[in-house]
């Protein structure tokens, strides 16, 4: 016979996903209830609609129906008061009161001295070469080895995550503190969340700035080991915006191995020099084409621009990933390659660089902070 007091340990130490604590300090399990080896868990959310209400739900009915005598396990949910839900924010973000803001400027969580994430700014010369699918895989990658992650979409004219990722909706609000939506257990925040589709993008260098800041101070982003920022192409406000907000970020530089797209990548890369963030590296994209009934490989946008890249911008070229037309249906469907064919040789090689990424990290931590790559 289970006893309600063993699944309220169990449920009460899983942790939210997305406010990053355990549920039991959240006040989140309310009553559990016993019914002849069925358990009925009461969890309140902090707001109608949460983001993370269905990871929940699995989560805590696995945990429950674990229990030694429980057979099956089902949520009830409930919501929060106001003054719960306020309760919660001070505990997650004890800043939040005063808007996230220190001295006047708002605070960007990555730039504390013992911060432990590890962020990029995704880029590109030319638009098309993939920076939005390496991007969505790549988390995915690295949330598959466990790595807590976030992707900041601020591809403003291309906004494709959150379609690559399989996610809909509108983040929502806890009081002054924005909740990102969540994907393959990815984290979220995407200017298309913000834009109506039909109309025009027409925003000027001071409200993407703007923008962007509310994405890094605004928004609960947790403890992140990594958060990936997906640039638009080309070299513009955002890349300059982004380098001042987060003078730690390093830029990996996107190309294909055409000549014309390194050439433009080069200058993505360049402008480093200028905003004084460093380049972790460079991917190449639509390497080549392995036919699949006769397995010959074909260089149809050229060969060696990844290399060449990375040598000029005196660099590393993480990998190599050839083409796929699943990579492209897998975005179309929100269900990165990564996941649904983890063999694939474009699979693989992400994952490589995912590997090298964490590998890197991890002899990091400890040595010096920030975390320089
Ligand atoms: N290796 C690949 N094999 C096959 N298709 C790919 C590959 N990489 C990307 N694609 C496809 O190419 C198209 C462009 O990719 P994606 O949107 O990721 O590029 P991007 O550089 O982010 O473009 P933009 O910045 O203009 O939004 C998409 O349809 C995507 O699915």
């Amino acid at each position: 016979m289970a006893n309600q007091d063993e699944v309220r340990r169990a449920v009460a130490e899983l942790h939210d996903p997305l406010l990053d604590r355990p549920l039991g300090e959240l006040a989140m399990v309310d009553g559990v209830r016993l019914d002849d080896g069925r358990a009925i868990i009461d969890v309140r959310l902090p707001v109608v609609g949460y983001p993370a209400a269905e990871v929940l739900r699995s989560r805590v009915v696995e945990a429950a129906a674990a229990v030694p005598g429980v057979d099956s396990a089902e949520v009830a949910w409930d919501v929060m008061s106001e003054e719960e839900t306020a309760a919660v924010v001070s505990q997650v973000r004890p800043q939040a009161g005063s808007s996230g803001q220190q001295g006047g400027e708002p605070h960007i969580p990555f730039n504390d001295l013992d911060s432990d994430t590890k962020v990029f700014a995704v880029a590109s010369g030319k638009g098309g070469v993939g920076k939005s699918s390496l991007t969505t895989n790549l988390a995915v990658a690295l949330a598959e080895r466990g790595q807590r992650v976030g992707i900041l979409d601020a591809d403003i004219w291309g906004y494709s995550i959150p379609r690559m990722l399989g996610v809909e909706g509108k983040p929502i609000a806890l009081q002054d503190m924005v909740l990102p939506l969540m994907g393959h257990g990815v984290k979220v925040i995407s200017i298309g969340f913000f834009l109506d589709e039909e109309k025009p993008v027409i925003w000027r260098g001071p409200m993407l700035h703007r923008a962007l800041q509310q994405f890094l101070a605004d928004v609960f982003w947790g403890e992140l080991d990594f958060l990936l920022c997906d640039l638009p192409p080309g070299t513009g406000d955002i890349a300059i915006s982004l380098a001042q907000m987060l003078p730690n970020a390093d830029m990996l530089v996107v190309t294909t191995p055409q000549q014309a797209a390194q050439r433009v990548a080069l200058r993505a890369g360049q402008t480093t020099a200028q905003t004084g963030m460093r380049v972790a590296g460079v991917v190449e994209n639509m390497a080549t084409f392995v036919a699949p009934d006769t397995g010959t490989e074909y260089a149809i946008f050229g060969e060696g621009g990844g290399a060449l890249l990375a040598t000029e911008l005196g660099t590393d070229l993480l990998g190599s990933i050839p083409i796929d037309p699943r990579l492209r249906e897998g975005a179309d469907d929100g269900r990165p390659l990564v996941l649904s064919d983890p063999e694939a040789p474009a699979s693989q090689r992400i994952s490589e660089i995912a590997d090298g990424l964490v590998k890197k990290k991890s002899s990091l931590v400890g040595k010096s902070l920030p975390l320089q790559f």
